[in-house]
């Protein structure tokens, strides 16, 4: 578990240097693996606390989660990080994840998770039904001009060529609610779900090319483990952990000696020289503490920047003296968000579901719902509130009301509380409420979003041992960004190693 706690003095001054630019998850993932591997990491964040989006509160008996409330593991990275860090035992898996609600015609309904529930639910239309089960020789063709420039089509067009409008509506709608605070017209399909948009351009059917790739893998699977190393097999799902998600970002936290973690330091500038006779120090971080406004830089041989792009913009970077202006850099559409933390006494709340949550399609606002969705969070971990108390986590705001993230404390009250009282028959004012709001949630990963993977490629190929990593690039999951900070780390592993065979080349000539 962990690794071992080293000093600066310890090491030979041949060990590579690196500036870990944020200390959300992504950027204290790379930091972890780096200083693993043997690199002397600095990571430098500009607030007051490390975790970014993930941020746990406890007070008086509650516990609740600000930003991400779970994650999954996916993603071998993250497999390994939990591993690594001795994390298992902190691991909580939820009651009942796998029932969650989707509301129609102003009800919770369970959303159906296989075929036969499918059949028997009414959460679609008989010809809804229909159209699922039949899209393998009824889905409709992407148009040519869309199949000209695929950059183009949106999360529902592509969902209602292949489904339907109902489906849209009551399935993808509050889906992409519930994971992006995104609608299904502003999302890019290919950058939003680019394995669909490859099985499609496969398979051309969505339900055909998913029964087929599935059938591949198991083939795969059967025939190829004779020897590999077979990960072990947990509980599927996802989870937080004792404490809420912030345990995550403590414990990789404390795995960085004091000095390699400097909070309160916003990096304002990043310049670049290639100096062929050292062997290290090829770029200068700098960064304004609170406290002393005045610069001060670092010397390093590699850059990860995790910070958001909108702040990656008001940087200053130079280039062998030279500003590199960064004006390529497109406009980010960024998701305001509030989470919303109500407790009910349970003899309060008249018809209580169990499960994970109940999400809110756009539709269903014609019955007077304002809030995208909310999670039961003490009824998912029991731990989070005293016995005769549910704790809820409401979410309002995203593409779907964006003034309303922005709303007075008191405005919100009326507003979750009428939104639990339709659903849940939770009576009168909760006994507390606490609000936070995300004026920048989430990217938007909107139908131009190849412009900003373009930016993120034209930044690391014209500026050596400069690599992106974190939500911005890969996905918005907790799981996701861990791995992109993972990979980032790996890159520069390798970028090091090359560069200083490079120069050693140099130095013997
Ligand atoms: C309300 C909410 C709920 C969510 N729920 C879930 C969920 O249930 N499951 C899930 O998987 N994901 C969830 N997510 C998404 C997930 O939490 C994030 O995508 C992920 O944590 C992002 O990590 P990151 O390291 O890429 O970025 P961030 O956490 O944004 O970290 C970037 C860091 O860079 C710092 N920074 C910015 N500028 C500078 C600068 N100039 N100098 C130094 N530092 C700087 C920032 O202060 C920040 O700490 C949720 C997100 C939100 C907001
Ligand atoms: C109602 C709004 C939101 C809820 N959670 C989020 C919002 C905006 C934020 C969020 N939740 C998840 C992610 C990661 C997405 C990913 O790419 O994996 C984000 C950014 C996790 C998640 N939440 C739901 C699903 C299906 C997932 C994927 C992982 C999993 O299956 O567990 C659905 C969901 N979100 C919310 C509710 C109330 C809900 C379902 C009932 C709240």
């Amino acid at each position: 578990m962990g690794m071992a706690s080293s000093t600066k003095q310890d090491k030979p001054s041949s060990v590579k240097r690196v500036a870990v630019i944020g200390a959300g998850v992504s950027g204290l993932a790379a930091a972890y693996k780096l200083k693993s591997c043997g690199f002397d990491v600095t990571v430098f964040e500009a607030e007051g606390r490390a975790g970014g989006k993930l941020r746990s509160i406890s007070h008086n008996g509650l516990i609740w989660d600000e930003g991400a409330n779970s994650m999954t593991e996916s993603e071998v990275e993250v497999q390994d990080l939990l591993d690594n860090l001795g994390l298992r035992d902190k691991q909580q898996y939820p009651i009942s994840q796998s029932k969650r609600y989707v509301v129609r015609n102003g009800q919770p309904v369970l959303i159906p998770t296989n075929p036969i529930a499918l059949i028997t639910s009414n959460i679609l239309s008989t010809q809804s039904k229909f159209q699922i089960f039949l899209e393998p020789f009824m889905w409709k063709k992407r148009n040519s001009k869309i199949a000209d420039d695929q950059t183009q089509e949106s999360v529902g067009g592509f969902f209602q060529r292949h489904f339907g409008k109902e489906v849209v509506d009551y399935l993808i709608d509050p889906f992409l609610g519930g994971t992006s605070a995104a609608d299904p017209e502003s999302l890019s399909m290919q950058h939003s779900f680019p394995e669909l948009w490859t099985l499609e351009n496969r398979f051309g059917s969505v339900v055909g090319g998913l029964i087929q790739s599935k059938l591949f893998s198991k083939k795969d699977k059967s025939g190829g483990t004779k020897g590999s190393v077979e990960k072990k097999k947990r509980p599927r799902g996802s989870f937080s952990f004792q404490g809420g998600m912030q345990t995550l970002a403590d414990t990789l936290c404390k795995e960085l000696d004091k000095d390699e973690l400097k909070l309160s330091s916003k990096i304002l500038s990043l310049s670049y020289d290639h100096n062929v006779k050292s062997l290290t120090g090829n770029w200068t971080v700098s960064s304004a503490t609170n406290s002393d406004k005045n610069s001060h830089g670092l010397s390093v041989d590699a850059v990860i920047m995790t910070a958001p792009l909108c702040n990656v913009k008001e940087m200053e970077i130079t280039k062998r003296g030279t500003l590199f202006p960064l004006n390529f850099l497109p406009e980010v559409t960024y998701l305001p968000l509030t989470v919303v933390i109500t407790t009910f006494k349970k003899e309060n709340v008249k018809k209580p579901l169990e499960g994970f949550g109940v999400l809110v399609p756009s539709v269903e606002q014609k019955n007077g719902l304002k809030t995208l969705g909310t999670l039961f969070s003490s009824m998912l971990f029991p731990d989070r509130a005293p016995n005769d108390l549910h704790l809820y986590t409401t979410f309002v705001g995203g593409t779907r009301n964006k003034e309303l993230a922005y709303a007075s404390t008191d405005e919100l009250k009326q507003v979750v509380s009428a939104d639990l009282k339709q659903l849940l028959g939770a009576e009168g004012e909760p006994d507390f409420i606490n609000r936070f709001t995300w004026k920048k949630a989430f990217p938007l990963y909107g139908r131009n979003y190849h412009l900003v993977m373009e930016a993120i490629e034209t930044m690391e190929k014209n500026l050596p041992g400069f690599f992106y990593a974190g939500n911005h690039k890969g996905g918005l999951s907790v799981g996701k960004a861990i791995a992109s900070g993972c990979k980032a780390a790996d890159l520069v592993i390798s970028y090091l190693d090359t560069s200083s065979d490079q120069n050693r080349t140099d130095m013997e000539k």
